[in-house]
């Protein structure tokens, strides 16, 4: 979730006004990072802290004589009796107190009991000691002093009712009171890659009166909303960071192209476009693909994806009665897997593209290709958007002499790009075999249909790898059988009125290990938001902004951005504007052009700050007033990383050390481990490609060194 994807990596991009209102928005999500949900695995009882329990100051008078005999040891022998009998542990699952629980409460308990001095205990329950001590009363009697204290102990046992009913996310349909008064018609457009699924539903888009486009990157909202435009289809842009306007702010367009996670379920319009709706199984983002499947308030919505998620798409609605119209087209254009790989970068060709999986390897092979007279566009997602469409731009040119491009799977989605061929680097993403479903999507950007290549193909860089490539795409993908679900904040806060004693960390973490979903769901990775929520568990904000920060698409494993988000949310605790000098201030405004590959990333995480900055502003507004002029620093920046990747060979240089770079890049794209010496590759096999031969010579080469 986060996901990030998912509770909650799960909510990356809050709604425009949820800041502002009390919208049932939910919120987030995530960036591309794959992490686990690693707070759903735990249970409630991993999850609450005991409470100390202190003892009564006054006793009642005379006391000592009706306990006269009771000593410590009476006292244990009595507990321990009472925590052996079947009777207690069943009364004590029916009111929620589980094994584990049980023994943390009954160890306070006992300790509660025997104080060093027994006066100090409750006079009530000394007389019961006694009693039980003189074989006057059985020790199941204890059994409501234990359950007084155990939630005392455990304060959320006293809510526990309350807290499954708020946390139910069984019925998410009914969140959106807006979409369910509509009788929607609902199409969804299947087939593979490059089958004009999208091309199709964006024809209604633009035919409509009012509509929205909901697109899974940002830089396929911004070519809707170009390409609506030049039609002349007036038509406005909401991504997390920015509102655009076809005419200006007075004057909305009727036509919205937005990210998924911006899109306002309050918004009435006659058609609304999901793009790439397989997302729903998204582990980090698939809560957005949800909350716009149930929540779009259109009449008509069109839905665009692999078949995979038809049978999916009709459960969900099943409870809503509505019906899908399922239209089916074939690939435009063939697609297929070469005989051969690469094997050296003698062989690449105009209109290749090599598909990496992390910075480091497009940093490797841009090197390499540089090194044979290539000089690629490169693109991956820690780029600013203004470099990622000039260096596409330049790409698709065919009057600029760059043609060939190095990118990571940031262009997975949807994109039309001039490339003929897609070359995978590797058929792995961080240590996991390429799932059928994502390999189809990055293959299939080759031979897009009225690009300059129309014939597409697919290969390997490394002829050891093609094999795999063909056995992943050549498997079926699986049907869809569950998708993302992530709270809403009014969830969220009401779950906070019953423990109002919990951190914001803590609140998240049980509503995860509490909350239920119903089969065809599962709750998105919360890792992204709990990670920014706990670098400001100390700073006091109120829980709306809490939340809100906690939703940003902020990475941090990137240290400056993570000390920048901080920096900012103590200020915004103290009342004062996070003005355009107080930044300037704080990121040592103006930074240097890059020289290396270092100061590039740095370059790259000084725009994720501004970037927070104009994310955030765009929900407290007055909070951070500056967002014209940030904006254009981030411009400037923009331009300057842009300049940066162009001459990206003088940055790599002959020494660079692309580990180094790589360090501060995201994680989300570890190196790769199956990468071992080319020694120990070599003393397994015999063949040897350039490729081989040129990872043999830089290591001997550094070995020199
Ligand atoms: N009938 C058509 N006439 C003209 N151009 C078309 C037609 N159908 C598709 N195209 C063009 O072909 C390209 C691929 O179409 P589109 O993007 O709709 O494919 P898709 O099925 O959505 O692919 P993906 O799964 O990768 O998103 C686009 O440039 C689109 O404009
Ligand atoms: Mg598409």
């Amino acid at each position: 979730m986060l996901p990030s994807r998912g509770i909650l990596r799960f909510f990356r991009r809050i709604h425009v006004s949820a800041a502002t209102s009390s919208s049932t928005t939910p919120s987030r999500f995530p960036n591309s990072r794959r992490k686990k949900n690693a707070v759903r695995n735990k249970n409630i009882e991993d999850l609450v802290e005991p409470k100390k329990v202190k003892h009564l100051a006054a006793q009642a008078i005379g006391m000592e004589d009706w306990i006269v005999g009771l000593d410590k040891t009476t006292i244990e022998m009595a507990l321990d009796e009472f925590m052996r009998r079947p009777m207690v542990r069943q009364l004590a699952q029916e009111n929620g107190i589980n094994d584990k629980l049980f023994m943390r409460a009954f160890r306070s308990f006992k300790e509660y009991c025997t104080p060093e001095d027994l006066s100090s205990v409750d006079s009530g329950l000394l007389i019961l000691f006694s009693d039980i001590s003189k074989g006057e009363k059985d020790v199941e009697i204890l059994y409501s002093f234990f359950l007084d204290h155990a939630k005392q102990v455990f304060p959320h046992l006293e809510a526990m009712d309350d807290l499954r009913i708020i946390s139910d996310l069984t019925k998410p349909h009914n969140w959106y009171p807006e979409a369910r008064s509509l009788t929607r018609k609902i199409y969804f457009h299947a087939g593979p890659t490059n089958s004009g699924k999208t091309y199709h539903a964006l024809k209604r888009f633009n035919e409509a009166k009012s509509a929205v486009f909901c697109g899974p990157l940002k830089l396929l909202a911004t070519e809707v909303f170009h390409k609506s435009n030049e039609l002349g289809v007036a038509c406005d842009l909401v991504t997390g960071e920015e509102r655009r306007f076809a005419k200006d702010n007075h004057h909305p367009a009727q036509h919205l192209s937005s990210t998924v996670e911006m899109l306002s379920t309050q918004m009435r319009v006659e058609v609304a476009v999901i793009d790439e709706i397989q997302m729903l199984r998204d582990e980090q983002r698939g809560w957005a693909w949800t909350r716009a499947l149930l929540g779009a308030a259109a009449d008509e919505v069109h839905l665009c994806g692999e078949p995979a998620a038809i049978d999916i798409v009709k459960k969900l609605l099943e409870p809503i009665g509505e019906t899908v119209e399922v239209r089916y087209y074939d690939r435009k254009t063939p697609l297929t897997i070469a005989d051969k790989a690469i094997e050296s970068y003698d062989n690449i060709e105009p209109g290749d593209c090599i598909v990496c999986f992390s910075k480091k390897h497009i940093f490797y092979n841009s090197k390499k290709l540089e090194e044979h007279g290539i000089k690629p566009a490169v693109i991956y997602g820690d780029l600013p958007p203004g470099t990622k469409l000039a260096q596409a731009a330049k790409f698709n040119d065919p009057n600029d002499p760059c043609n060939v491009l190095v990118a990571t799977d940031a262009i997975g989605m949807g994109l039309n790009l001039n490339i003929r061929r897609v070359i995978f680097n590797s058929c792995t993403r961080q240590n996991e075999l390429l799932p059928t479903y994502s390999a189809l999507q990055i293959a299939g950007r080759a031979g897009r249909f009225g690009t300059a290549y129309a014939n597409g193909v697919t290969t390997t860089l490394r002829s050891q790898e093609l094999a795999t490539l063909k056995t992943i795409l050549a498997q079926k993908i699986e049907p869809i059988t569950n998708v993302g679900i992530a709270p809403t904040y009014d969830q969220i806060e009401t779950f906070s009125f019953h423990l109002p004693q919990a951190s914001f960390v803590r609140l998240l973490d049980l509503f995860v290990s509490v909350c239920s979903v119903s089969n065809h769901f599962f709750i998105c990775t919360v890792d992204d938001m709990r990670e920014l929520a706990v670098l400001i568990d100390q700073i006091p904000l109120p829980l709306k902004v809490r939340y809100t920060f906690c939703t940003s698409p902020l990475n941090t494993d990137d240290k400056m951005p993570a000390a920048a988000f901080v920096k900012m949310a103590r200020r915004f605790s103290t009342g004062q504007a996070l003005t355009y000098e107080w930044m300037m201030d704080m990121i040592e405004w103006p930074p240097a052009p890059a020289t290396n590959l270092r100061e590039l990333v740095f370059l790259e995480q000084t725009y994720e700050i501004l970037d927070q900055y104009m994310w955030l502003s765009m929900r407290f507004p007055d909070m951070l007033p500056d967002e014209p002029a940030i904006r254009e620093a981030s411009r400037q920046l923009d331009q300057m990383i842009q300049e940066g990747v162009d001459s990206f060979m003088s940055l790599i240089g002959p020494g660079e050390n692309l580990k180094r770079a790589e360090k501060s890049s995201r994680p989300s794209e570890p190196p790769r481990t199956e990468k071992k010496s080319i020694l120990e590759k070599l003393l397994k096999r015999a063949d040897l490609s350039d490729l081989d031969l040129e990872q043999l010579r830089e290591e001997l080469n550094k070995a020199k060194k």
